[in-house]
């Protein structure tokens, strides 16, 4: 039985005979052939869909990992800021290992679907009148003096545990993909792929994709080259204006050969319909920022036709059901009533 990432990808992880087996199953996710907008964009296109992680995004994969070594290490809590999901792994996590989850969230830009996790996992929250950039600012000043494990992606150990990832993309396709492209927020995510791209290439001889990471446009502090003071996306995941790990993340992209562009909320919220509507993926506004990317890149020949793509749905759309209900055309009671239905049924 698949137990988990820990017990997956030992030999590639730093496990020690005293780091705590802790586990949701969390990993092993699909990747879906997209065969209609592979068609569309005449390109050979899949999704590596992480939504289905056990609390629905890839933050379960560096979670299980940096919280095994924070209770190793002695650590009776733990702490993140988060837009979300982050908490939610987190606090997942701390009770699976018997620890205490303290949360610090941005107030009023959380999906609902996150912050429920978040309470019924147990965690102590904290919503504070500031952005992400700040109330990760205030965790690692607390972290700095309080006996407490910061888990966010500037602890090696998350990009360690959300490096399995590219192991498994590299397994599934039985290659390196020519092409992965995956949202950027706080950029721990393409940092950590990238990294495990580069392991496998060493392990395993497989070749190295070019990495194409995608900011929303009201929050590109990278592509802009500079910290974008007050961060605004419908993709409220990635609404982080001072990306902790932008430095890796301009690595990724310079060594890789590949890019880190923007793109407009109207692009992100066209791919979150697409791929639900016509691929039954779906996706939250934040990981459909990486196919907005696709699309985007195919039309300027940055992805070359007939090239292997994959990109990262790194969350599921049930995180954030405001969304869907509010943004997208498809409106509950189109039909009058179940007569207008037959009617509709009768004429095809
Ligand atoms: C669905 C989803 N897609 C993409 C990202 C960006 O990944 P990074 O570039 O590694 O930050 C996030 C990040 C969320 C948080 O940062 C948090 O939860 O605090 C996310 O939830």
């Amino acid at each position: 039985m698949y137990e988990g990432l820990l017990k997956q990808y030992q030999e590639y992880l730093p496990i020690t005979e005293k780091t705590p087996q802790i586990a949701l199953a969390e990993g092993n996710t699909p990747l879906i052939p997209l065969k209609n907008l592979s068609k569309e964009l005449g390109i050979n296109l899949y999704g590596k869909y992480e939504g289905l992680n056990p609390t629905g995004s890839f933050k379960d994969r560096g979670m299980v990992m940096a919280v095994a070594k924070a209770v190793e290490d002695g650590a009776k809590a733990i702490i993140c800021a988060s837009t979300g999901n982050t908490s939610a792994a987190a606090a997942a996590y701390a009770t699976r290992a018997g620890i205490k989850a303290y949360v610090v969230i941005p107030d009023g830009k959380i999906a609902m679907g996150k912050l429920a996790q978040a309470i019924a996992y147990g965690a102590d929250i904290i919503s504070i009148p500031g952005n992400f950039d700040e109330a990760l600012k205030a965790v690692r000043d607390i972290a700095e003096t309080e006996a407490v494990a910061l888990v966010n992606s500037v602890n090696p150990y998350r990009l360690e545990g959300q490096k399995t990832a590219a192991f498994e993309i590299c397994e599934q396709l039985e290659k390196a993909p020519d092409v992965l492209a995956i949202p950027v927020g706080n950029a721990g995510n393409i940092s950590a792929y990238w990294k495990g791209f580069k392991e496998w290439h060493e392990k395993k001889g497989t070749d190295l994709p070019r990495m194409h990471g995608f900011e929303a446009e009201g929050a590109a502090a990278i592509v802009k080259g500079e910290v974008i003071e007050e961060p605004e996306t419908v993709a409220t995941a990635i609404r982080i204006g001072n990306p902790a790990s932008w430095k890796l993340a301009e690595a990724a992209r310079d060594e890789s050969n590949g890019y880190i562009d923007s793109v407009t909320d109207e692009e992100i919220l066209n791919a979150y319909r697409k791929v639900a509507a016509q691929e039954g993926v779906f996706v939250e506004p934040g990981s459909a920022a990486s196919l907005a990317g696709v699309i985007q890149h195919v039309e300027n020949g940055r992805i070359k036709p007939g090239e292997t793509v994959v990109t990262v749905f790194t969350g599921n759309g049930l995180k954030d059901p405001d969304t869907a209900i509010n943004e997208t055309d498809i409106k509950i009671n189109k039909m009058s009533d179940l007569e207008d239905m037959r009617r509709h049924l009768r004429e095809g």
